[in-house]
């Protein structure tokens, strides 16, 4: 099978954008970003096998983008989109360089070692280093836990600034053993997290088969049993109540949830919110105070803007 790739040579100014644009909007398979510090640090040479790489060190621009998809994909019209989104963030006055889109194919079973060459253990916290499956990494505190993942298709490599955000939201919050909810789990990094940071026990859903099976994997790779999957959308069809409520979704989405999150939520509980645009929080902020919950904590990274929020009467 064949994975159809496009490619954007770019600035890093966008990179977000795309990179959310492309797995929530165009579901795409997974998306990679290459700096000219990646191709340093993965050590790739002009004589790569893998892909013919010999064009970096002529890269007009300072980032490439690459989208995987399906090689069924109608390749004309996703590079419509693409051009369409790129003059959006141009008039937003972002830099997105010449930003010029080709194509490739490559064959599907190649893809997982091309990433993996561009994701290297994180170092997060006291408490906290994800690490990917196939790399060694040790503690710099015994009790710091890893998190193993391997994202597979999923979002969540825990790069993201919004993972982190939502991360840093969970050691903030999680100060006891709460039931933890995970609304939007990707590669189920947060549960994992919120799993390791004491939680009693979490469900996690998505509304992505392949979110689910990653985190299914990434689950089992921990070698945690008190999380459970739901695939649905948003808190559609989940039972019961959470002490805490962690969603990392682009803005558009969080404004559905919203509503949700009283029927779901403990008395004394608290929403950690990540993955908002600057210039979607007041939007945000306006539908919680109207819903009944206040913003106590406002974090920011880049563009990106998360809240830890607690019910107004707490
Ligand atoms: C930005 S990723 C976050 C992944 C991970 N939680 C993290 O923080 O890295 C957003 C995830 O939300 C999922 N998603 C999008 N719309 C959703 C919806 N309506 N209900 C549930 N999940 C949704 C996507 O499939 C994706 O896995």
């Amino acid at each position: 099978m064949k994975l159809l790739i496009i490619k954007i040579e770019t600035s890093h100014e966008v990179e977000d954008a795309l990179n959310i644009f492309s797995n929530e909007v165009l579901h795409c398979l997974g998306t990679e970003t290459r700096k000219r510090s990646d191709f340093e640090h993965a050590g790739w040479k002009s004589d790569s096998t893998m892909i013919k790489l010999d064009e970096i060190n002529d890269l007009p621009e300072d980032l490439q983008f690459l989208a995987y998809f399906d090689s069924d994909q109608d390749k004309e019209k996703l590079i419509e989109e693409y051009k369409q989104k790129l003059s959006e963030l141009k008039s937003y006055g972002l830099k997105i360089g010449k930003a010029e889109i080709s194509t490739s194919y490559i064959k599907d079973e190649d893809w997982n070692t091309v990433w993996q060459k561009f994701y290297h253990p994180i170092d997060f916290s006291r408490h906290l280093a994800i690490v990917p499956e196939w790399e060694e990494y040790q503690p710099a505190f015994k009790d710091q836990r890893l998190i193993k993942l391997d994202p597979g298709l999923a979002f969540g490599t825990g790069s993201h600034e919004t993972t982190q955000l939502a991360l840093i939201g969970l050691e903030q919050t999680l100060i006891r053993p709460q039931k933890v909810c995970d609304v939007g789990t990707g590669s189920g990094i947060l549960a994992i997290a919120s799993s390791f940071l004491g939680a009693s026990s979490v469900l996690a859903t998505d509304i992505s088969d392949e979110a689910i099976t990653a985190a299914r994997e990434n689950i089992s790779l921990n070698d945690l049993t008190n999380i459970k999957l739901k695939k649905t959308s948003l808190l559609d069809n989940v039972q019961g109540k959470y002490d805490i409520i962690v969603a990392n979704i682009l803005a558009e989405i969080l404004l559905d949830l919203i509503p949700q999150l009283n029927n779901h939520l403990n008395e004394g509980g608290q929403v950690i919110f990540s993955g908002i645009d600057c210039s979607q929080a007041a939007k945000i902020k306006k539908a919680l105070s109207e819903n009944g919950f206040q913003v106590v904590l406002s974090m920011q990274s880049g563009r990106w803007i998360g809240l830890i929020i607690e019910r107004k009467d707490n």
